[in-house]
């Protein structure tokens, strides 16, 4: 049996059971109950405060977690790392109120930042030579400039809606994050197994994400240009139509270039062109 930690309650909760059930894991979930078995793989979840998760992971209380980077590198473990998740997307960022006066990071010299990350502000100001006094809360930060507390703020940011809502303006972007797998470093060989077996899930579901499965018909001399366009895990599968002179072509195609190579497959002569999701890819 492995032990799993993800958060509780909070921005990487449903991502991570998200991914956990799409690795082909079922198990029940009830909001109050804060450990579960998984019914058909040796998993048990444990449903923590993400701040926890990076310590229980290397002091073997839990042998996997699932964490912000922006937590794992603050807690000085960015070595339990083992594989970026690819959600969660956030940034550090320090901001100051929207009238202030702001040129570079020497404005912030002699000035106070509230944070929640006083280890990764520190590091980012000392690589500026630049020094300021770290008022360190849990949370909430972003009210402090208006109550007098500070006058910056260090805090997560994403859409940025939170900083507009209360009078404040990004200036600098401090550490870039998303989710990450992390993993103690003495598994025994049972429970490396078991991490081998799910990371092997992972990397197949998340290949999955980034491709299409795409289906066209095409009048036989396009093949070749088609083809070009459509490299596919090895080659498209290239089908005959009961149609004289037509055929049907299967390929894969990664979404970053899927817009432009749609455009170029009408253009080399490919007509109903149906696009479908891939649910696993295993290479
Ligand atoms: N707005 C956001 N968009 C995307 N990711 C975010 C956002 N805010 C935070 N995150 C990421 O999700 C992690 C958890 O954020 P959350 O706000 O749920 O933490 P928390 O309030 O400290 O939760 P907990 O109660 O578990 O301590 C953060 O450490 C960060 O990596
Ligand atoms: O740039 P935005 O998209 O507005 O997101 C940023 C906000 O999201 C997080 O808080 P969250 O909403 O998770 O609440 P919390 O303070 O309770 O953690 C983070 O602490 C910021 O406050
Ligand atoms: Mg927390």
């Amino acid at each position: 049996m492995i032990r799993l930690a993800i958060q509780k309650s909070g921005r990487l909760s449903d991502d991570s059971i998200k991914l956990i059930r799409e690795c082909g894991i079922s198990f029940l979930s009830a909001s109050s109950k804060l450990k579960t078995e998984a019914t058909n793989f040796p998993l048990e979840i444990l449903f923590l405060r993400d701040d926890d998760i990076p310590g229980y992971v290397a002091d073997g209380v839990a042998d996997i977690g699932i964490v912000g980077q922006n937590v794992l590198v603050e807690e000085g473990l960015q070595q339990l790392s083992v594989k970026n998740l690819g959600f969660s997307k956030c940034r550090l960022s320090l901001a100051v109120s929207k009238g202030a006066e702001y040129g570079d990071i020497t404005s912030l010299e002699g000035k106070s930042i509230a944070t929640s990350y006083p280890n990764l502000l520190q590091e980012y100001l000392t690589s500026k030579g630049v020094q300021a006094d770290i008022h360190t809360i849990s949370g909430s930060v972003e009210i402090a400039p208006s109550i007098g507390l500070a006058d910056a703020v260090c805090d997560i940011v994403s859409s940025g809606s939170t900083l507009i809502s209360n009078g404040l303006r990004e200036v600098e972007t401090v550490f870039k994050s998303e989710a990450v797998l992390i993993a103690n470093q003495n598994l025994d060989a049972e429970k490396n197994k078991l991490l081998k077996q799910l990371l092997f899930r992972m990397e197949a579901v998340q290949r999955a994400q980034k491709s299409k499965y795409v289906v066209l018909n095409a009048p036989n001399d396009s093949i070749p240009a088609i083809k070009n366009l459509l490299p596919g895990i090895k080659s498209p599968t290239v089908i005959p139509l009961a149609e004289e002179g037509w055929s049907s072509l299967h390929s894969v195609v990664n979404e970053d270039d899927f817009w432009e190579i749609i455009q170029k497959l009408k253009e080399a002569g490919a007509e109903g062109i149906l696009v479908v999701p891939i649910e696993k890819m295993i290479g």
